[in-house]
């Protein structure tokens, strides 16, 4: 089991405990609940996340301190449990090595245990596991929880493209509201600023305890009203990413890099507006819309191995070279294309999003990694001009 803080509580915890040794009275009246945070996932962001929320939940009242984060168990080279070393160490040493988290964050590697008593739960894992987490959570999350949802990335079913807090809102039965933002999580974790962008569906008040959880004076947070637009932006900016990739890969410069960011935004505009036509443009203009974009397409994993991809010509997979440079850290924009690319070849829409349909292409190795900026007249896959005017 994993240590607990009970202990090391905060003050208004031992008011609580006070007061119900007295039998109740006016104190209990005024002592607030406290909401009790578990953070799903731990790895390279989600460490940053409990990080960032632990450091809040020991400064305000609202919440209790301790932050079950919950780890998707493994076994180190040195044959130590992972969850074990955080708890030691208070250093996810594989995921966030070098960083300490905050005591107040304690490991668990049980899942149904790491969430029975939260009423925040903030779901940070790839997008590709949550499903299985879901179907495993029904049942066993406290009727009152709130969720947030950190991921980037989509499923498709028969019904259509399903978002990830969809995911969570049709499994539990719980409101999820969404952050996303040019949020590259090591240089958070070394409290450089960054703004991030919290969406939500109707409640302001239930965004707003969101903020509060998570804003700190290197992480400014603010809420919009438009969970698609914004959970969209963060989803398809790691289509365009690799694309962004692929373009240094093959050496293009600047002035091409930009111009796949510009169109990129462009179908990542249109496709959320395809799908939710309540996506509002300022969402764009947010964290989680254009800063977002650039962050990604300047320094994140998915440019950095599509790079790889184009400068060995396609000839090592994206899984080989995912398994070689990131070390268990896990890509999304090579799903998130491919998910991407079965919504628009379903509903008729490849000829209309030429950048997001060869990517994928790309990905797959049915066209080579210099298709990301060739122009043919007869199959106008992707033209810097031709192919983003047909629809735009
Ligand atoms: N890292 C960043 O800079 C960053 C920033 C913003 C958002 N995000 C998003 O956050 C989400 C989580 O990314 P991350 O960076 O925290 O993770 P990561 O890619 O660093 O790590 C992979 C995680 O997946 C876990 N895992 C492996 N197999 C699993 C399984 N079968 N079931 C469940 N979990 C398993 C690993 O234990 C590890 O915690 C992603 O959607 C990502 O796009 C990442
Ligand atoms: O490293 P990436 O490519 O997964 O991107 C990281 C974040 O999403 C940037 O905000």
């Amino acid at each position: 089991m994993p240590p607990s803080l009970e202990g090391n509580n905060n003050s208004n915890n031992t008011i609580a405990a006070a007061a119900a040794a007295r039998g109740g009275g006016i104190e209990d009246k005024m002592t607030p609940v406290q909401s009790r945070v578990t953070v799903v996932g731990s790895g390279n962001w989600g460490s940053v996340a409990a990080k960032l929320i632990a450091s809040n939940t020991l400064k305000l009242n609202a919440f209790h301190d301790e932050v079950s984060m919950w780890v998707f168990e493994e076994k180190l080279p040195s044959g130590e449990k992972l969850s074990e070393v955080i708890n030691r160490t208070n250093e996810n040493v594989k995921y966030l090595p070098g960083i300490k988290l905050g005591k107040n964050v304690v490991a668990n590697p049980d899942l149904e245990n790491a969430v029975k008593d939260a009423n925040m739960l903030v779901f940070v894992t790839p997008h590709q596991f949550m499903e299985g987490i879901c179907k495993r959570l029904v049942g066993k999350i406290r009727k009152d929880a709130e969720a947030i949802s950190l991921i980037k990335g989509m499923e498709v079913k028969k019904e259509g493209p399903c978002m990830i807090s969809s995911l969570i809102t049709e499994h539990l039965g719980i409101n999820c509201c969404v952050l996303m933002g040019a949020n590259i999580a090591n240089e958070i974790a070394v409290e450089k600023f960054s703004e991030a962008t919290v969406g939500y569906r109707k409640n302001k008040e239930i965004a707003d305890k969101w903020v509060q959880l998570f804003n700190t004076s290197y992480f400014m947070v603010s809420p919009v009203q438009d969970v698609e637009g914004v959970e969209l932006c963060g989803t398809l900016k790691n289509v365009v990413a690799i694309a962004a990739g692929f373009v240094d890969g093959l050496d293009m410069g600047n002035n091409t890099k930009a111009a796949i960011m510009r169109i990129g935004l462009r179908e990542m505009k249109a496709f959320s507006k395809l799908l939710f036509p309540s996506v509002k443009d300022s969402t764009f203009f947010e964290s989680c819309g254009v800063a977002e974009l650039i962050t990604t397409c300047l320094g994140g994993r998915n440019r950095k191995c599509a790079e790889a991809f184009a400068r060995n010509g396609g000839k090592r997979s994206f899984d080989e070279l995912e398994a070689e440079m990131l070390q268990g850290q896990k890509l999304q924009g090579v799903s998130t294309a491919k998910e991407v690319y079965e919504v628009l070849s379903h509903r008729g829409w490849l000829e209309l999003f030429p950048l997001f349909s060869t990517v994928h292409e790309i990905c797959i190795g049915r066209l080579p990694p210099a298709a990301i900026v060739e122009y043919s007249e007869h199959t106008p896959k992707f033209s810097l001009v031709g192919g983003s005017a047909r629809f735009f």
